[in-house]
């Protein structure tokens, strides 16, 4: 079993402080989920030693505003929150879109917002609220400082607050209303440092079950305690699980051990499982910084991890035939089918890699067995994984590239099903007329493997939080992002496509926006860099009203050059933004010197008035002919790409010779390990019911130096021998079929392999 490992802790802090929701808003989602269990009863608050010694003493208040009388945006100081941060950036913004609270449908949804910004050392809240609903309760919390700079506890506590706090509320609320029951969502994800999980409303759409991710476990597993499958993956490529608490097993026990576990892929620690509620107190190693959250809909935007598995081949058996008349009819066992063929397909409807978020694992299907009368079996069916253009196909082991799909109807085949088994009818020859042997079917090639989509624009507009990005976007497209005065409006890349003339267009991406250190993980827009890998211009546009437009230009530069060199290196147009505003029209001369010595020629506009913008897309598209034309001239260089390169890579492993085989010794456990794809896929393909295995194995071994190697490096009387799955004792009695040492196989020294 894969190491257990815990899932404790919660969002960094500036991620997910806290959350905001009515209780008129909770009753909507309560009646649509009236069969739910109800929720566990949290325990009372137990601040942790540490962040006791913090100051804080985790100390939370809650303030209830009724939402009728509620302004449309609230700010609240919290002043005791980071201010003991040793570097309190003044960067570090993050705003969240409020959870979704209202009913499926999409008009009497209520949407509220959270944002949260740091100002000098201290953090404030601004919480928008659109279209208040008459009735219920807004309730905003609060959260000591003291926690807030210790490692992770501090996130911990927070969330922890909220959910507790959130589950008392809906305690309150069962009193009145038995059958209605609000289901909360755990996101747990794997941040820079250690697990950490998020607590959530539901989402009315997502149908996600709780989470468990396991990949020595193929990602499916039938243990009980497991509650589902994996989703997503940090984009660290870590385990994500997203938990919905509804199908735990809950109970009214307090004490009651219900917990959601996490599989980590390669975490050899032994296994130990922590119930996310009840571990927040437990201490964290210090020292580094983590990773902010992002949420999930970000995260699997433009990345996602999948399984693919081709199909097993069939197995072949052995049938002899009986007819009347016929005393000794000959062997007819038929082969296995052929296992299903993995295939990836470029779908040029999909624009995102959101789908994968659910479906994770494709399979393809395995051969049928072969029957009697030499009736070989049915292939298994195909399976085909649909993405979007400009996806990047990697194996997740070795984060080799594999495939770069563009063009719809592009299908690469990636994986090739197993072969059939032979049935005993193909083993026939003249020294074994009635052979009792049947191969079983090759196992089909699996693999995790991550997709990265890098989007197919042709422009990137690329700046810092607020310059206008967006406005630029939608003064220039039919394209409608949301625009809105504060810092990370855009949280997606928006697509809009430009177009000059009938055949002229262009897709040009507006980017979340780039923070100083973003390279690092400050802010959103890293996520989204690579995008504008892909773009052939970018188009840089600062903010004119901002305090140094000079100085977040080249700050938004190097966040480039600093992610990737080849980001600097792309032909690039520089627009100075909001010459409407006085603020900025002053300032633009000296701008435009600055970059004037250095060779560049700065374009001015207000993208809100929509004057200058078409300048810039005459520019843009000048400069992005040029590049077309080169790219195009590159193309008839390199030539037409053969797509199934690694099916053919497979397959070439797959004819491996047997004779190909490297020896290794570990002198410890005086065990011999026999390592060859060829030798490796015999005995995996060889059927141990068949007496007549044995004997072909051990003349395979022979016939391909195997044992002669080992006699060669000095093998002795009781050592270990391993083939693929094979483990054997390796004896020097000549047996009595052969003359010559080879390996016996008693039946207590052979431990045979185990095959689904
Ligand atoms: N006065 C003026 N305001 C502008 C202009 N362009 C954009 N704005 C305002 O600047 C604010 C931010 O605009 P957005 O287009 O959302 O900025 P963005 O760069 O997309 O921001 P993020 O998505 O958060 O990175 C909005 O309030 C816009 O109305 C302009 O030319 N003149
Ligand atoms: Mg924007």
């Amino acid at each position: 079993m894969a190491p257990a490992v815990a899932v404790a802790a919660a969002a960094a802090a500036a991620a997910f402080p806290f959350r905001l929701f009515s209780a008129e808003a909770r009753r909507n989602t309560r009646s649509k989920r009236g069969s739910a269990r109800p929720l566990k009863p949290s325990p009372p608050p137990r601040p942790s030693a540490s962040s006791s010694a913090a100051g804080g003493g985790g100390a939370t208040t809650f303030t209830r505003l009724p939402l009728r009388d509620a302004p449309a945006s609230v700010e609240v100081t919290l002043d005791r929150f980071p201010t003991a941060n040793p570097e309190p950036r003044a960067s570090t913004f993050t705003r969240r879109n409020g959870e979704r609270l209202g009913d499926d449908d999409e008009e009497e949804e209520e949407e509220d917002e959270v944002e949260l910004g740091l100002r000098g050392a201290t953090t404030f809240a601004r919480l928008h609220l659109r279209d208040s609903p008459d009735g219920g309760d807004l309730t905003i919390g609060q959260f000591d400082a003291g926690v807030a700079t210790q490692e992770g506890l501090t996130s911990r506590a927070i969330s922890r607050q909220m959910v507790e706090h959130l589950e008392d509320e809906v305690e309150e609320e069962e009193e009145e209303e038995e059958e209605e029951q609000v289901v909360s969502r755990l996101d747990i994800f794997e941040g820079a440092k250690g697990r950490e999980a998020r607590a959530f409303l539901p989402d009315e759409d997502d149908d996600d079950d709780v989470v468990v991710f396991d990949p020595d476990y193929d990602g499916y597993s039938d243990d009980e305690e497991f509650v589902a499958t994996a989703i997503d993956q940090s984009p660290r490529g870590d385990a994500i699980a997203v938990a919905e608490l509804e199908k735990l097993k809950y109970d009214n026990d307090e004490d009651d051990d219900d917990e959601v576990v996490v599989f980590h892929p390669d975490d050899d620690d032994d296994e130990e499982e922590v119930d996310v509620f009840e571990d927040y107190d437990e201490e964290e190693e210090e020292g580094e910084t983590k990773e902010k959250g992002v949420p999930a809909v970000m995260r699997c935007f433009d990345t996602a991890k999948i399984y693919a598995k081709a199909g097993d081949g069939g197995n072949g058996v052995v049938a002899f035939r009986r007819e009347k008349y016929v005393p000794l009819g000959g062997p007819s066992g038929g082969d296995g089918g052929r296992g299903g063929n993995v295939f990836v397909e470029v779908d040029g409807d999909m624009n995102s890699l959101l789908p994968f978020r659910k479906s994770v694992h494709f399979r393809a299907g395995r051969g049928a067995h072969g029957q009697g009368r030499q009736q070989a079996g049915a292939r298994g069916d195909d399976v085909v994984v649909k993405v979007p253009p400009g996806t990047v196909v990697r194996s997740a082991a070795g984060e080799v590239e594999l495939l770069e799909l563009m063009k719809p109807g592009q299908r690469a085949l990636l994986l090739p099903g197993g072969r059939g088994g032979r049935g005993n009818a193909a083993f026939k020859s003249g020294t074994n007329k009635a052979p009792r042997i049947a191969e079983k079917g090759e196992k089909g090639p699996e693999m995790w493997i991550d997709l990265e989509l890098k989007l197919v624009a042709d422009v990137g507009i690329v700046g810092a939080p607020n310059a206008g990005k967006s406005t630029l976007l939608s003064a220039i497209s039919a394209a409608k992002p949301t625009i809105a005065n504060y810092p990370f409006t855009t949280l997606l890349p928006n697509l809009g496509v430009v177009s000059l003339d009938f055949d002229a267009t262009m897709v040009v991406a507006d980017l979340p926006g780039l923070l100083e250190g973003a390279h690092r993980g400050y802010g959103l827009g890293h996520e989204f860099l690579r995008h504008s890998e892909r773009c052939s211009v970018l188009v840089h546009v600062v903010d004119g009203s901002g305090e140094q437009p000079e100085y977040e230009f080249e700050a938004v530069r190097l966040e480039l050059e600093l992610f990737s060199p080849s980001l600097v290196d792309k032909p690039y147009i520089v627009v100075y933004n909001k010459m409407d505003l006085p603020e900025a029209s002053e300032r633009w001369n000296k701008f435009q010197e600055k970059l004037q010595a250095e060779g560049i020629e700065p374009y001015c506009i207000s993208a809100m008035n929509r004057q200058g913008t078409q300048d810039v897309v005459l520019a843009a598209y000048k400069v992005l002919q040029k590049e077309r034309q080169r790219m195009k001239d590159d193309e008839e260089w390199n030539g037409p790409e053969n797509l199934n390169h690694v099916a053919d890579a497979i397959k070439r492993e797959r004819r491996a010779p047997m004779n190909e085989f490297e020896i290794f010794h570990d002198k410890g456990t005086n065990t011999w390990n026999v390592v060859g794809a060829g030798i490796e896929r015999f005995v995996q393909m060889t059927n141990w019911q068949y007496s007549e295995s044995l004997k072909r194995f051990q003349h395979a071994l022979e016939a391909c130096g195997v044992n002669k190697t080992l006699i060669k490096r000095g093998v002795k009387e009781g050592d270990t021998v391993v083939v693929g799955e094979m483990e054997m004792v390796w004896t020097d009695e000549p047996s009595k079929t052969r003359s010559s040492k080879t390996m016996n196989s008693k039946d207590d020294s052979v431990r045979w392999p185990e095959f689904g």
